[in-house]
């Protein structure tokens, strides 16, 4: 990847804004009712009543709501009283079958260490569903003092890194570890070190600027620009879904996510309604799929696995052959990542999911504790490596 060469900014040339093919829809068909939603990027001419009188009829429920349902499996029920015995066989057989694909990493901890022997690891970390357990209450996705050891611990012996969906601020606050590199916003807010090299360094979304320990930082924002629009449609969003009980609007500074977890399922189709209704109005901005999430987000060709090879230049890891970058994630958005690494060939993915799931990544862990686990496991096999060069340079002298 090489940006100094092109010193436009990594907007799409040809975005296809919230094409009805992108949101899912037959090309007769509108998101919502035309009559029901006027809306400019200036302004919003529409109230609740109409939206919610607008025909959800069957082909827009098997568009973008059939992506809502289905980026949103079900948490794992594991009280056999709720879900019959067969069920919860052909569940586990579902993911028997799968994790022959993909292996837990644990269990395949031997094949990973192989990998990594005279390397160095690179790990990027996802926040929610991989550092802290999906809970109801995205203000309360604390992560727990043992997963921040464990992080901590990972980061005196790997390069890390937190890409998260949520404004840098906010994962900071929630991790509170001045050790490691962020990138918020789905990658759209990268603080890193100050490079030698210079390919990125004179990019003009990257600006020098200082950390919160006064150190010198390069700040990566290549979505700048839109922050007035973001705000803009933030603020349209609580407005119009404000009678939708249950939903949460929460600002992640390059992008906005729009939580239905807490939303009745029968009212799923009106929040898809006000998101993309409104979205017309906006054609540079598109939405994605998360774990009960709508998330808008800039129509620009920057996402986490392009923070994945940005944050690898600047620690000036890229070019090196003796680097193994691994990336442990929950959400579909962890995808771009997990393509990048392997289409790289350079290190692997790692899905965090106790269900069977489509992935780019390489090997499974089945939740956040085993995510901790797994960076435990990490950490003493490196200090049990590094003590036997230690011993084997000893007997040398
Ligand atoms: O990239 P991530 O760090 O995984 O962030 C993705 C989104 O995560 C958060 O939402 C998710 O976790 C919440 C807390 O467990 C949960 O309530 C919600 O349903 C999930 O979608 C976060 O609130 C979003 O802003 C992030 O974009």
């Amino acid at each position: 990847m090489d940006l100094k060469s092109n010193h436009s900014s990594p907007v799409l040339t040809d975005p296809a804004p919230l094409s009805k093919s992108r949101l899912g829809l037959p090309s007769n068909i509108t998101p919502c009712s035309p009559a029901a939603l006027l809306y400019s990027s200036s302004g919003l001419y529409l109230t609740i009543p109409e939206i919610l009188n607008g025909k959800h009829d069957d082909v827009l429920v098997n568009g973008w709501l059939d992506s809502m349902i289905a980026s949103s499996p079900p948490r794992k029920k594991l009280n056999k009283d709720i879900i019959s015995e067969s069920q919860v066989d052909d569940n586990d057989a579902a993911y028997q079958t799968w994790i022959i694909n993909y292996p837990s990493s644990l269990n395949s901890f031997h094949l990973i260490t192989n990998d990594a022997k005279c390397k160095m690891i690179a790990l990027f970390l996802d926040y929610d569903g991989t550092l802290s357990p999906i809970v109801d209450n995205p203000d309360l996705a604390f992560m727990s003092s043992a997963m921040r050891a464990a992080v901590k611990e990972a980061a005196n012996y790997f390069p890390t890194a937190i890409i998260s969906g949520r404004s840098c601020d906010k994962v900071h606050e929630f991790v509170k570890l001045s050790e490691l590199y962020y990138a918020g916003s789905h990658g759209m807010d990268i603080m890193s070190p100050i490079r030698v090299s210079e390919s990125f360094g004179d990019h003009p979304d990257c600006i020098k600027t200082t950390d919160r320990k006064g150190k010198e930082v390069h700040l990566f924002q290549p979505a700048r620009e839109f922050l007035p629009m973001i705000n803009e449609v933030y603020k349209s969003l609580i407005e119009i879904t404000n009678n939708i009980v249950g939903v949460k609007v929460e600002n992640n500074k390059f992008c906005v996510s729009v939580h239905y977890r807490n939303v009745d399922k029968k009212m799923w189709d009106q929040v898809g309604c006000c998101v993309f209704g409104l979205l017309k109005g906006f054609p540079r901005l598109r939405v994605t799929h998360g774990r009960k999430v709508l998330e808008v987000r800039p129509v620009i060709d920057w996402n986490k696995g392009k923070a994945v090879q940005f944050l690898l230049e600047s620690l000036q890891l890229s070019q090196r052959d003796d680097v193994l970058p691994i990336y442990i994630g929950d959400d579909r958005t962890d995808e771009d990542a997990f393509k990048v690494l392997r289409e790289s060939s350079r290190g692997f993915g790692i899905l965090v999911s106790n269900v069977p799931k489509e992935t780019n990544a390489s090997y499974s862990l089945r939740d956040p504790s085993e995510v901790q686990e797994f960076l435990k496991s990490l950490v003493r096999w490196k200090k049990f490596t590094t003590s036997q060069t230690e011993d084997i340079a000893t007997i040398k002298i």
